[in-house]
């Protein structure tokens, strides 16, 4: 026997076809699960794309992970191909917003999107136009060569303004576009996001809305039974799924973290030598997926807007969960932490201003009390996140940094 056979494991023992448990591969054709209606819904309202006529502007929300982003992406293929056997020319341009944050960026990544520049003759560079211009060459396309285009915005709420919805929303009866007519399906996971919007944009882009409920354990179960091939045979035991759905649906009813957490229990089996994934994997799997989870909310966040979270975790360990902790009492910790890291504190106000970012990203919770005529009113700050993950992720980061 040659030496190197006894060296290397030739085939991985627990995983047949991991891609399948990654959260970029896509459901095929009728495996979206519980989605039926929110599906339907959608298709109704961007249905006289059909026809080539302004489909509705649609506005969904919900949960992280809850498949709001797939089932867009689902009704816009299937609308362009419907579309197209009716002898109208549709497409669909993906933003995410979380990455194109700029009115800018994201004019370019749509023009780009729908753009052939061997049919239209037009250039979309990277970079390097000014936002009219990127804006100018849109319109040409969009004339040039669709009917109709819906345009998908992802994680809308991350644009830094509403100067692009306003534009999209208003290109046809402005005139900017003759021919195409657009559609914009907006995906957001903060209901609060409409608040903010500028009232003119929010009564052209809210023509419809949509709210997509977490999935229940049986939903999730199904959600992963779906992928089970991408294990060995008989390597995930029959109990695993079953825990790692209720769990999952315990918790939030998030596809996305359910998949996580079974994609973790196989690599602990596989990291431990264990040749079947049992279900007590499921439990350490859950916790690396809320680090994980926790570590992506927080990234590019600023030291003191963790330093007040630190301050909600350290109070939550020592005083157990309660119903949060006055601002007042926060700031206190938030000074000693800051005074540990050798770091001038920030006034009582910014910091309240950093507590209201971390609920509008769900990271806290925040709840008015009154306190009676001699306190008056006061808010409390209570973490929705495990007060130990976040303890954990903050201070590995202090170690990185
Ligand atoms: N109903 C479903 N059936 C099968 N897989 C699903 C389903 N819902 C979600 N998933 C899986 O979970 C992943 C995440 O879903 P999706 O991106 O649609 O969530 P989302 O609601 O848009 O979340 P976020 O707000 O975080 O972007 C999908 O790529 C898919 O792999």
């Amino acid at each position: 026997m040659d030496a190197a056979d006894d060296l290397f494991t030739r085939e991985d023992p627990i995983f047949a076809n991991k891609e399948l448990l990654e959260i970029s591969h896509l459901p095929g054709e009728g495996r979206i699960v519980g989605r039926d209606d929110e599906i339907a819904d959608l298709a109704t309202a961007v249905n006289p794309a059909i026809f080539g006529q302004s489909p509705s502007n649609v506005l969904i929300y919900g949960k992280t992970g809850t498949g709001k982003s797939l089932c867009a992406k689902y009704v816009s293929k299937r609308l362009v191909s419907t579309a197209s056997e009716e002898g109208v020319t549709a497409t669909f341009a993906y933003v995410d917003c979380a990455q194109d944050t700029t009115e800018t960026q994201a004019v370019q990544t749509i023009a780009e999107g729908v753009n052939d520049p061997e049919e239209t003759g037009i250039n979309v560079p990277d970079k390097g136009l000014s936002t009219s211009t990127y804006y100018k060459r849109l319109w040409r396309i969009l004339d040039q060569r669709y009917d109709v285009v819906l345009i998908l915005l992802d994680e809308i709420d991350k644009l830094d303004d509403d100067a692009i919805l306003m534009q999209l929303s208003r290109a046809g009866e402005a005139g900017k576009i003759t021919d195409c007519k657009l559609g914009v399906v907006g995906i957001s996971n903060k209901i609060q996001y409409k608040d903010r919007m500028d009232e003119r944009v929010k009564s052209s882009l809210c023509e419809r809305e949509f709210v997509f409920p977490p999935y229940d354990a049986n939903q999730l179960r199904e959600i992963m039974q779906a992928r089970a091939d991408a294990f060995h045979d008989d390597v995930l035991e029959p109990s695993t799924i079953p825990r790692a759905a209720a769990l999952a649906a315990r918790e939030h009813g998030d596809a996305r973290k359910a998949i996580d957490i079974l994609r973790y229990a196989g690599e602990i089996a596989q990291a431990n030598g264990e040749p079947t994934v049992r279900e007590e994997f499921v439990t350490q799997a859950r916790e690396r997926a809320e680090t994980d989870r926790f570590r992506e909310l927080i990234r590019g966040s600023t030291p003191h807007s963790r330093y007040v979270l630190q301050a909600l975790a350290l109070l939550s360990l020592s005083n157990g969960r309660q119903d949060g902790f006055r601002t007042s009492r926060v700031y206190e910790i938030y000074e000693n932490i800051c005074r540990q890291e050798g770091s001038d504190s920030l006034s009582l106000r910014r910091v309240r201003d950093l507590l209201k970012e971390h609920a509008f990203l769900d990271i806290i919770e925040q709840s008015k009390h009154s306190g009676g005529s001699a306190e008056g009113s006061y808010t409390k700050h209570q973490l929705l996140e495990d007060p130990s993950v976040v303890k954990e992720v903050l201070t590995e980061d202090d170690a990185e940094a």
